[in-house]
């Protein structure tokens, strides 16, 4: 640790914002990360995953918590839980750390913070802890399954009863597990600038480590980098951060050199700028100035010229847009349950009430924007969820009230990832089952 900034501090503060506070994990990261930019690359690492990590786990640190403390976790001063949850994150997880420093560095935090009085407490349960973690008990599967994987995968208990309503006990196992793992930078190749054997040099003299993804050639995976910006081929745009999952949307969508692409809420521009490697010009739509500015950054790095941006709100009708696309993108907001692992406070703030509302604008949107959709064009509605009311349901839904027909996405798909609904045409990839995040891609042609 360096003498000016106490990695652990930096956490409890980013914990204080995110489980406290109204904040998402992955904004505070960012902007701690970047105001910390001049710290050794491995204290950044520490700081980031003693972060993310307690935050992904804190259900299950808090029931930890409560077999050494009288007082339940939710009537603690706030900085006093978080303090706990981050030092038992330490001892339970990260074996290179002496158990003995994690204590210490707990108790003098809680009293440069104003809790001198308490810092007897913290010691206590830590020491308890340390004593006796190897005799920890868990709640007994066999007698409540949903309490058993709320806690080991630290998930609220209504998610894993519909995840256990929508899908077998093993595959919503599987994806409890996955949503826990640490997850690595997935980027695509941007082919107007290099070809991906070129990039893959190019990351590797940089001293990166680079796997290509098994589902398509210009994805991959990288590890052992500090920060992108650091990357001078991240900031020559030669590749942007996306999931496979969200490429294959474009790839479904089957765009041509000759076509107009609307893609109506399009921040920060994955797929918008996927599709301008091919088509003519795309319009790119979000809801805000901000997010929209956030497209034209992403687009002048790497150098499109034929996106259009525009800020439109995708539930009003453009009169002007009515028959004019070949294709149209709706990547929707949605629960974004896919993606848990990477943005994990998603799984503690998403309600089924949410979900609810989630479909309705969905369903919204779709029954405008399907309006843009020329006789013979395309429609492809993704989301980064595994929620099947917002994914097969709405594709249901859609074909009954539009007239739009399907086709197999099988001739766009690796090997591996044909099966019985993309002759259908769509496709749920599940994050533990599949070798990506969870993601939804439903295609439809206008008859
Ligand atoms: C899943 S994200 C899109 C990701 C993007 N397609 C990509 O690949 O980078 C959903 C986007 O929908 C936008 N959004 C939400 N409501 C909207 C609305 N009514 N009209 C337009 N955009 C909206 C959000 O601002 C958000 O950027």
């Amino acid at each position: 640790m360096t003498d000016h900034v106490n990695g652990r501090e930096v956490v409890l503060d980013m914990l204080l914002e995110v489980l406290e506070g109204d904040k998402y994990s992955h904004t505070v990261l960012n902007q701690h990360l970047k105001k910390h930019q001049f710290l050794e690359k491995q204290e950044r690492a520490f700081i980031t995953r003693l972060f993310t990590d307690t935050v992904k786990r804190y259900l299950t640190l808090d029931y930890i918590i409560e077999q050494f403390s009288t007082l339940p976790v939710r009537k603690m001063k706030p900085l006093i839980r978080n303090l706990l949850r981050m030092s038992i994150y330490q001892i339970m997880y990260m074996d290179q750390i002496p158990e003995s420093a994690v204590c210490n560095e707990a108790v003098k935090l809680a009293k440069k913070r104003g809790f001198s009085k308490l810092s007897g407490f913290v010691n206590g349960i830590l020491r308890n802890i340390i004593r006796e973690k190897d005799g920890l008990t868990f709640p007994d599967r066999s007698k409540n399954e949903v309490e058993y994987l709320k806690i080991m995968y630290s998930t609220p208990e209504w998610l894993v009863k519909q995840l256990l309503e929508q899908y077998d006990d093993a595959t919503a196992e599987a994806v409890l597990k996955a949503s826990l793992r640490e997850r690595e930078t997935s980027i695509r190749c941007n082919r107007a600038k290099v070809s991906p054997d070129q990039l893959k040099e190019n990351l590797i003299e940089e001293g990166v480590i680079v796997e290509r993804s098994e589902y398509l050639d210009y994805a991959f995976v990288i590890h052992n980098y500090d920060y992108l910006d650091k990357l001078q081929s991240f900031r020559q745009g030669e590749f942007t951060v996306q999931d496979v999952s969200s490429m294959l949307v474009c790839e479904v969508a089957e765009i041509k050199e000759s076509d107009f692409v609307i893609d109506v809420c399009s921040a920060p521009g994955g797929k918008s700028l996927q599709a301008a490697e091919k088509a003519r010009r795309v319009s790119a739509r979000d809801l805000t100035e901000y997010k929209i500015n956030l497209i034209n950054e992403n687009c002048n790095r790497m150098g499109f010229t034929n996106v259009e941006t525009l800020v439109w709100d995708a539930t009003v009708t453009d009169e002007s847009m009515i028959n004019s696309a070949d294709v149209v993108i709706a990547d929707l907001p949605c629960s974004g349950l896919g993606v848990i692992g990477k943005k994990s406070d998603i799984k503690y703030r998403m309600s089924h009430e949410q979900q609810k509302e989630l479909v309705e604008l969905q369903r919204n949107i779709l029954s405008v924007v399907q309006q843009y959709v020329k006789k013979g064009g395309v429609l492809v509605y993704s989301t980064c969820t595994i929620n099947k009311e917002e994914n097969e349901e709405n594709r249901n839904w859609f074909l009954e009230n539009y007239d739009f027909e399907t086709e197999s996405i099988d001739p766009y798909l690796p090997k591996q990832l044909q099966g019985e609904t993309t002759q259908k045409g769509y496709l749920q990839l599940l994050q533990g089952v599949h070798n990506s995040d969870g993601f939804f891609i439903a295609k439809f042609r206008r008859k």
